[in-house]
């Protein structure tokens, strides 16, 4: 890595901490077992994982977000704002080009209010970017997660859509079978027919239990039972995560959604409450793009605004800043106590890359 690398992370940080955010350092080692789950399938697959004797598994810190909320929900009292650089690990399966090592600079505030959090988050990483003409990308995690738990459905459907809110392919599959555009695979369906499933299979092996196999084919009926989610309700999530346009175009189709579908009422205010903060921290607001599905194959944690930078010229590269609120992380890491926050990094490597390609 060279010196520009190096400096280029220090003036980001100065950044930060001009806004008043404590420097902070995290353990390059992390334990696994506390943390791993937080991140989601992504970034579980891609952990470096090793074992210690006393200390159980642990994993090379993929990202800063969870050890600074771990730490800030143990000791630090709201509101607080923290600044880091240093290096996360990450394997790549695929593309050997891609850094398995690479820096983060990066800011969490916590607690203070949402929108003017998002927003001071948004607005600081894209003047920390200006003249490297990136494209920015936003989308709203909390959007899609209202209009599920407003379904008018069983809460074992919306548990288990709202589980997989992250994984596009996975969330499509279950919302199409529960809306019935796909029918029951054949074998489902004479498992639930079956007078009694175990009718002839011999003496029961493997690993689970008859009372388990029983209990999970009475959840099974239970949602076969299920009459199917309506097709008006299907068509406003799937003008949902169709939605992109830019920001003021999105609101106001959200708007006429949230006349059928009120409940994502709060989070249309709260994306409203946002944008007006942008255009106050000087973002251009009128041609800032959103979109319904932005943020839902990585980290798993984000449950709210999501936003990232990409090099329009240089789509091979990976986006040169992301991140995004994750409110809900505070609460599964905070021991019953909870704070809103948010967060974002910005990748100095890209930085340099980009503007030394420019020069
Ligand atoms: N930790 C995120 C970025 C982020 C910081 N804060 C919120 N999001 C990442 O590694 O992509």
């Amino acid at each position: 890595m060279g010196p520009e690398v190096r400096t280029e992370a220090a003036r980001l940080s100065a950044i930060f901490e001009g806004l008043g955010a404590q420097p902070v350092d995290t353990s390059i080692l992390q334990p696994a077992d506390v943390l791993l789950d937080l991140y989601g399938e992504d970034i579980r697959a891609r952990a470096y994982v090793t074992a210690d004797p006393l200390r159980g598994e642990m994993m090379l810190r993929p990202d800063f977000t969870v050890p600074v909320v771990r730490a800030h929900m143990d000791e630090g009292g709201d509101p607080a704002r923290y600044c880091y650089a240093g290096e996360v690990f990450r394997r790549q399966e695929t593309d050997p080009d891609r850094p398995i090592e690479f820096l983060q600079a990066g800011f969490e505030i916590f607690g203070g209010d949402p929108a003017q959090a998002d927003a001071e988050v948004f607005a600081t990483i894209a003047d920390a970017l200006e003249g490297l003409d990136l494209w920015p990308s936003t989308g709203d995690i909390g959007i899609l997660m209202a209009a599920v738990r407003g379904l008018r459905t069983s809460e074992a459907r919306k548990g288990a859509l709202l589980r997989h809110v992250w994984r596009p392919r996975r969330f499509r599959a279950l919302l199409d079978r529960y809306g019935a555009r796909t029918p029951l695979p054949a074998q489902r369906k004479a498992l639930m027919a079956a007078d009694d499933p175990f009718e002839g299979v011999g003496p029961v092996l493997g690993l689970r239990t008859r009372i388990e196999i029983e209990t999970r084919i009475a959840t099974l009926r239970d949602e076969a039972r299920t009459p199917p989610i309506s097709e008006e309700e299907m068509e406003l999530i799937d003008m949902i995560l169709d939605l992109r346009e830019t920001a003021p175009n999105v609101l106001s189709s959200l708007r006429d959604i949230a006349v059928d579908m009120p409940a994502i009422g709060d989070a249309v205010t709260g994306l409203t409450r946002r944008l007006d903060a942008m255009s106050a921290r000087g973002v251009d607001v009128q041609s800032l793009p959103f979109e319904g599905s932005f943020g839902r194959t990585t980290l798993e944690y984000y449950d709210g605004f999501v936003f990232g930078f990409q090099s329009p010229t240089r789509a091979d590269l990976p986006p040169v800043a992301t991140g995004g609120r994750y409110d809900a992380l505070t609460r599964q890491l905070g021991q019953g106590r909870a704070v809103p926050a948010v967060g974002g990094v910005i990748r100095p490597e890209l930085v340099v890359q980009i503007r030394e390609g420019r020069a």
